[in-house]
């Protein structure tokens, strides 16, 4: 069984980052679904390529047969660790249906962290991110702030009614941040 933390926020709100350095100090692996995506799209051969990037572009959610299952080998092939850390997924109610029905039995979540940030900063962050990303632009920016509040905000509400949320304020400086998300897993772990 494996142990999931799902991390989810708005695009920019530092989910990457502060995943990087839970991986780096408290033992768990981060699996970032839009990496994933995005490195599929790269693999020579994939029939899925054409898709991936006009989701990325535009925004919008890629359908969960396809990111489950870059999750679910990506865990297998992690072997035996101590939990992952699930970077961006799910993002909307197709996601959570397909992650319910493909991993039953073989993940349990154990918590969500909720990276919370206004969007202002969020967007600036994305826009000086400098990863010559194609969906880091005004344009994709809007329609995935849209995505973020409309599919995956309601994700986020569901889990909170599960009292599985922990939110992390994350305008502030990334030590501020992760000094506040260690106590989060520190709470989880006793
Ligand atoms: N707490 C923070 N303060 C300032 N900049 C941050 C902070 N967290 C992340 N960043 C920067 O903002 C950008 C987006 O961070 P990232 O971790 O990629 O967010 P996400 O994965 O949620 O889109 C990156 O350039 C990152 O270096
Ligand atoms: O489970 C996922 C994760 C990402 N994406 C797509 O990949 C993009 C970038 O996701 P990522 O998490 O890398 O963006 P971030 O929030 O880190 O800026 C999203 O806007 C979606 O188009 C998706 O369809 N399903
Ligand atoms: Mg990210």
């Amino acid at each position: 069984m494996h142990n999931v933390v799902f991390v989810l926020g708005p695009p920019g709100s530092g989910k990457g980052t502060i995943c990087a350095k839970i991986q780096e100090n408290l033992n768990y692996v981060h699996l970032s679904a839009g990496d994933l995506l995005r490195a599929e799209r790269q693999r020579e051969g994939s029939e899925f390529g054409a898709l991936i990037e006009s989701h990325i572009r535009n925004g919008s959610i890629v359908p969960v047969e396809i990111t489950c299952s870059l999750l679910e080998n990506a865990m297998k092939a992690s072997g035996d660790v101590k939990g992952f850390l699930v970077d961006g997924f799910p993002r909307n109610e197709d996601n959570l249906q397909g992650w319910n029905k493909q991993m039953e039995g073989k993940a349990l979540v154990q918590f969500v962290l909720f990276l919370s940030c206004p969007v202002p900063i969020c967007i600036e962050r994305c826009l000086n991110r400098g990863q010559g990303r194609t969906d880091d632009n005004e344009e994709s920016l809007k329609k995935r702030v849209e995505t973020y509040n409309h599919q995956t905000f309601p994700i986020i509400e569901h889990f909170e009614k599960s009292g599985l949320v922990r939110e992390v304020k994350s305008e502030r400086s990334v030590d501020e941040v992760y000094a506040d998300v260690v106590k989060v897993f520190e709470q989880d772990n006793q």
